[in-house]
């Protein structure tokens, strides 16, 4: 789920526009502002009809029928009790939040433009993607889609309201507090909770199935795949938070019986918290106190694509003129949907990878997709050569000075960079070209007086690309199968069936995995003939170069990798502890 607030800026620029800058509707930044302008219409006759259309509701429950017959509402087994859970959420958000979710209009209010679909499905895997949002009548570009107040969120607040303050204190973490309540309202307080009818809707672990959930025998299933690293990593943290927080001897679970009973709060019942906390928490930026992370209610029913440019975030509720000064949770439509069609928001730039490890999902046509590979380069100091005990490797004259600057700007000879299917970071770009200079490149002036954003020489950017390939060739090796044999498997639809969710997943996912990398090497290979870089004497320095490759030792002596750049990007989620 994510964040940011220009959607609101936007809306707010909007208002500003429309009250008080008429004359300037066309200016510069308020291009988009002025299209929504355009789009909601200015009154003509045929405007009029469309809104009279629109705000009025075709007859009570025949959008509920129509999903029925589309088998948007699910026709097996046990589906309603999934309708009656909803339906007990719709009417508690009315009743507690005094939201507006009626089909038809009433004084000042527009019909509520969403309805719940209880069984949606991803359109080309056709695997489930549980519970989402459809739109029940056409939407514009803009419109409001939902206002959900604060107070029905779960928050770091209101989780330490609802437990105790004195056992959760003011500065824990936000993920561990909400881990505490969530199990708090379903396991102790179960029926009595007051947020029972949110709770009812929340899915079970196995029907989210992110990775670090899984099996070891389903995790197999991803051998090569730099997930698995990630998930174990994952795995221990929970363990240590656990232990730490609950179950261990100094645990609240030992402290606090009466308030955290061991047989509430278990394990299962944590990894449970944290499934729903990693698939649906949304990190709201522009509350007046600051950030925070909530669960919300309703919101946190729509799915997930990477086009959308939709996402979720806070304001003061009502206008300028009936301000409450309470805060809501506010969503505006990032394009036009049509009836029935399904309404998206986008988690965040997301790679595969990521939504596996925390949403249990993967999308198959992901832009952000983008898989991690490690370049390692233990510079050839005469010391390390030697321990090498092979001749065949020569000393680095530049060697101590690499590492040196490698130190002084806070870098390691080890990188771990996410390779996109198109792209990859400049950083890696930069740390490469260093590590490749020879005396020939710098002609005796220092290493720290090179721009390393810039080509060296065309020795070097061989060498530097060459290695590129060697590191995302080295990535490629770790799977034990190949794409073809992978795209095999899940052609033949009958037998790939048979297999359980999760390995379908992992089967998807690792294919993918290996498709991207090797689209890398042939752009990689592409960029190095257009570049001119394929003269076979600037090759033979970067292939008989042993600069760019990972040595026998290096494995052993920078083994222990340090941190993922998938472990990188998840800490800034802001997870408790290192993941180590
Ligand atoms: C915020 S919830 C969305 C509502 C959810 N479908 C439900 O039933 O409650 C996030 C979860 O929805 C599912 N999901 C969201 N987007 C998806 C997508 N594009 N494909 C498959 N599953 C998706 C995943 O299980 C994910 O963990």
């Amino acid at each position: 789920f994510v964040p940011s607030s220009t959607n609101i800026v936007q809306r707010q620029n909007f208002m500003a526009n429309f009250n008080g800058n008429k004359g300037k509707m066309n200016s510069g930044s308020n291009k988009n502002v002025t299209r929504r302008r355009m789009a909601g219409g200015e009154g003509g006759e045929s405007e009029w009809v469309k809104a009279l259309l629109e705000n009025t509701a075709p007859e009570p429950g025949a959008f509920e029928q129509e999903m029925k017959m589309k088998g948007l509402l699910g026709n097996k087994g046990g589906e309603n009790t999934k309708l009656t859970a909803n339906q007990e959420l719709v009417a508690w958000l009315e009743k507690e939040g005094d939201v507006y979710l009626s089909e038809q209009s009433s004084w000042g209010e527009a019909p509520h433009p969403m309805a719940i679909s209880t069984d949606t499905k991803d359109e080309i895997t056709n695997e489930s993607s549980g519970r989402g949002l459809l739109a029940r009548r056409d939407i514009n570009d803009g419109d409001n889609l939902l206002k959900i107040p604060i107070k029905l969120c779960l928050t770091k607040e209101s989780a330490r309201k609802a437990v105790g303050k004195d056992v959760l204190p003011p500065e824990i973490n936000e993920y561990l507090a909400i881990a505490c309540q969530l199990i708090h309202e379903r396991y102790v307080l179960g029926d009595k909770s007051f947020y029972k009818p949110y709770i009812g809707v929340l899915p079970e672990t196995t029907e989210v199935n992110p990775t670090f959930t899984w099996s070891d025998e389903d995790l197999v299933f991803l051998e090569g795949s730099p997930v698995i690293a990630a998930t174990k990593s994952m795995q221990m943290k929970l363990q240590r938070e656990y232990d730490a927080l609950l179950g261990g001897e100094d645990g609240l679970c030992n402290k606090y019986p009466d308030r955290f009973p061991k047989d509430k709060f278990t394990y299962e019942n944590w990894i449970w918290a944290f499934t729903m906390l990693f698939s649906r928490a949304i990190r709201l930026r522009s509350l007046k106190q600051g950030e925070t992370l909530a669960m919300v209610p309703y919101a946190d029913l729509i799915n997930h694509s990477p086009f959308s440019q939709a996402y979720i975030d806070a304001r003061e509720a009502g206008d300028w003129l009936f301000s409450t000064g309470e805060e809501e949770v506010i969503l505006y439509a990032d394009r036009g949907y049509r009836r029935m069609e399904q309404i998206y928001i986008s988690y965040g730039q997301k790679s595969n990878a990521e939504l596996l490890l925390l949403y249990g999902f993967a999308v198959e046509r992901n832009p952000y997709n983008s898989v991690d590979v490690t370049v390692a380069i233990a510079p050839r100091t005469e010391s390390f050569v030697k321990e090498l005990n092979d001749d065949s490797i020569p000393v680095d004259p530049l060697a101590e000075e690499k590492i040196a600057f490698l130190e002084s700007v806070g870098r390691d000879s080890i990188v771990d960079f996410p390779c996109y299917a198109d792209r990859y970071p400049v950083e890696l770009l930069e740390f490469l070209r260093l590590m490749q200079m020879t005396p020939e490149d710098t002609r005796g002036k220092a290493l720290k007086d090179f721009d390393y954003s810039r080509t060296i020489s065309a020795a070097n950017e061989a060498a530097v690309l060459t290695s590129v390939i060697d590191a995302v060739k080295r990535q490629l090796d770790k799977y034990p199968n190949t794409e073809e044999e992978d795209a095999a498997l899940i052609k033949d639809k009958a037998m790939f069936r048979l297999l359980s969710y999760n390995q379908r997943m992992a089967i998807r996912h690792r294919r993918n995995e290996k498709r991207l990398l090797k689209r890398t090497i042939a752009a990689l290979e592409n960029q190095i003939r257009k570049q001119g870089l394929d003269d076979p004497d600037l090759l033979r320095r970067a292939e008989g170069s042993t600069l760019g490759q990972l040595l026998p030792g290096d494995e052993r002596k920078y083994g222990l990798k340090q941190k993922t750049a998938l472990e990188d990007r998840l800490e800034k989620m802001g997870l408790p502890v290192d993941l180590r």
